[in-house]
């Protein structure tokens, strides 16, 4: 947020890879299913897919197509059934639930749809919160930087319900990227906000990505979203079945009706 480079730096990686760009996020034959015998539900069908460093995706899919699972267990949110996953080359499989924890702590930071600040708190200190969660003292100019950086510099002594969906999707934002992770995976993050506040909301996450360097993830419905990323991935029946590569222009009109035209073959 202050243009340093994220806190979770792969740069250990990218040496020990000998790329350039390492994958953030790297998935292997991810398989998940729920249940067990007649009842059982697969998920995710077998799932390889790498989250380039700096790079920022969206995935789409009909419901049910396994979207949300992927993003969980790429964050380390679930386990997979079957597979591998590793955050900055680090195999969440072989960790404890405690190293989990830290690991997902330092590497990745995280927005959800119904924003889930707490309410109790301020917007600064719902900023502030992962900062002590980690056992740091939160720096209040840095705090106020992350606050200031959404737009939000005259509103960080309010609580939540004192403030707009859009501006409390803001602060969730400003609280995801304040101990710059290496990863930031956002489960429909615009899905509760209007056209301008969605807009604003992808602009902050395009920007973590273009200016700081951070590897953003999107779970999304909708393609006017998507086409701020970078790459679309699809996913149906749990599996990964195409792909699309934007033009590098945020919210690009063409790449929006292009990504919308796909999903509706998909939901045929
Ligand atoms: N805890 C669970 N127990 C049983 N089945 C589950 C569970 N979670 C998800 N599923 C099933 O796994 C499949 C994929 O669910 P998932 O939530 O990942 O889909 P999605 O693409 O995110 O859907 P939506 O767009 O509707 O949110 C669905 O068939 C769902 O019913």
């Amino acid at each position: 947020m202050c243009g340093r480079p994220p806190a979770g730096s792969l740069d250990g990686m990218t040496m020990t890879t000998g790329t350039r760009r390492a994958e953030a996020v790297l998935l292997r034959e991810v398989r998940r299913t729920y249940g067990t015998g007649d009842a059982a539900v697969t998920a995710l069908a077998g799932v390889s897919v790498g989250f380039r460093s700096g790079s920022f995706t969206a995935v789409m899919g009909p419901s049910g197509s396994g979207k949300s699972t992927l993003l969980h267990c790429a964050a380390g949110l679930d386990r997979p059934t079957a597979g591998t996953v590793t955050i900055g080359g680090t195999d969440l499989g072989g960790l404890s639930e405690h190293r989990l924890t830290t690991l997902r702590r330092d590497l990745v930071g995280f927005v959800f749809q119904e924003f889930n600040l707490v309410s109790a708190l301020t917007a600064a200190q719902n900023v502030a919160l992962p900062l002590r969660l980690a056992g740091r003292r939160p720096d209040p100019a840095d705090v106020a930087a992350a606050v200031a950086s959404v737009g939000l510099a005259q509103r960080g002594a309010h609580r939540p319900s004192e403030l707009s969906g859009g501006q409390q999707q803001r602060v969730a934002i400003a609280r995801a990227l304040v101990t710059r992770p290496a990863v930031v995976f956002a489960d429909e993050p615009t899905g509760a906000l209007d056209l301008r506040s969605s807009r604003h909301v992808l602009g902050l996450l395009r920007a973590a990505v273009h200016e700081q360097g951070q590897t953003v993830v999107m779970v999304t419905h909708d393609p006017l979203a998507a086409a701020y990323a970078d790459r679309v991935l699809f996913l149906a029946d749990g599996h990964l079945v195409d792909e699309l590569t934007g033009p590098g222009t945020p919210g690009d009109a063409g790449f929006a009706a292009e990504v919308a035209a796909r999903m509706a073959r998909l939901e045929a």
